[in-house]
């Protein structure tokens, strides 16, 4: 069975740990600061506690799952990863930066993909010696609950690579969707500007945070409404997919809303710092 490295224990990797963990891959997870990786494995911890309360799970599957995770502050441990999935932060310069390093300590034959939101495959996978072996694995938040993966070719992507995730993706039980390479790719090209334009309708006074979401959940049937998403999403991740389509697209639809940008500057991250649109 393949081994999988992560890279980053925010709210993305630890899901993604989590998972191939749950369907017995061992997984080595990896964050720049030890604490960060403890705070990793605490949130997966918590999510495998809640599911033994609830009957789902028995507490000695919880600890082998548990015991599939090792943690690190340390890439070259990543040298026994067969398949590595980056989801550090949205910004290409450190996704360049982190696969550059990836290409150097990782197996020739170990395949790289990015978890990126919304940024160029063909422009990650070209700070590389393999840009064959670079491809987009795009998950979705929660990662435990939600079933698609967006798998992305970048230009030099090749099939065998794009087999092996699609492969892989079914055999953790999600949903695999092959979408060319585009800024946003589809569902945040769908997504991001509605959360966006409900930043605008919070900024304009038409309606409280709170009747805009009771709005989309009750007036359209979205599970949760729109700035509770962008909360549960991470207003910084949310902009800089909003950023991303602005300048690759060079369309205004696409501009970020100043609330939006003001939120980021604050602090005001959503879940993950505490307070965003509301209050954790
Ligand atoms: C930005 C990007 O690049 C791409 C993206 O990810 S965009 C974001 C995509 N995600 C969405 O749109 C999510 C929309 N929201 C939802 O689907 C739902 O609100 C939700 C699944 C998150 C929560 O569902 P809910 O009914 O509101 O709450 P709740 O009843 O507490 O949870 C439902 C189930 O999900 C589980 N769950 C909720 N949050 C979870 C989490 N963070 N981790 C693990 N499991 C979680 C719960 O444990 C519960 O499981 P059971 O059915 O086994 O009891
Ligand atoms: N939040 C979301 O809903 C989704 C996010 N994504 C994408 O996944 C990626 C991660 O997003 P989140 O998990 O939300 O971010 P996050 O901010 O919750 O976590 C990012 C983690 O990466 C770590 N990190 C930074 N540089 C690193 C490095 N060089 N090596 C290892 N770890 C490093 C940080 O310390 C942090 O713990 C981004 O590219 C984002 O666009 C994709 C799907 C959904």
């Amino acid at each position: 069975m393949k081994k999988i490295g992560v890279i980053g224990s925010g709210t993305m990797g630890t899901g993604i740990a989590q998972v191939f963990a749950e369907f017995g891959y061992e997984v080595i997870l990896r964050d720049i600061k030890e604490e960060f990786v403890n705070r990793g494995i605490g949130l997966i911890t918590k999510n495998l506690n809640k599911k033994v309360e609830k009957g789902t799970l028995t507490d000695l599957d919880k600890n082998k799952t548990l015991n599939r995770i090792k943690g690190t502050v340390n890439i070259a441990d990543l040298k026994e990863a067969d398949i590595i999935i980056e989801a550090a932060v949205e910004n290409m310069d450190m996704k360049k930066q982190i696969f550059s390093e990836l290409d150097k300590v990782c197996k020739a034959e170990a395949i790289l993909a990015t978890n990126t939101s919304s940024l160029s495959i063909t422009e990650i996978a070209n700070a590389t010696n393999r840009p064959d072996k670079v491809i987009g694995m795009h998950f979705f938040n929660p990662v435990p609950v939600m079933k698609l993966v967006e798998v992305i070719k970048g230009i030099a992507t090749s099939e065998e690579s794009k087999s092996i995730i699609v492969e892989i993706t079914k055999k953790i039980d999600k949903t695999p969707v092959e979408v060319d390479e585009a800024p946003g790719f589809v569902v945040n090209r769908i997504l991001i500007p509605m959360i966006n334009e409900a930043i605008g309708i919070l900024s304009d006074g038409v309606a409280t945070a709170n009747d805009i979401d009771e709005s989309m959940k009750l007036g359209a049937n979205h599970p949760i409404g729109p700035l509770a998403l962008a909360d549960l999403i991470g207003n910084d991740v949310c902009l800089a997919i909003m950023e991303t389509m602005h300048k690759e697209f060079g369309d205004d639809k696409y501009r970020p809303h100043h609330l939006l940008k003001k939120m980021v500057r604050g602090g005001f991250l959503g879940r993950k710092s505490g307070r965003g649109f509301y209050i954790y």
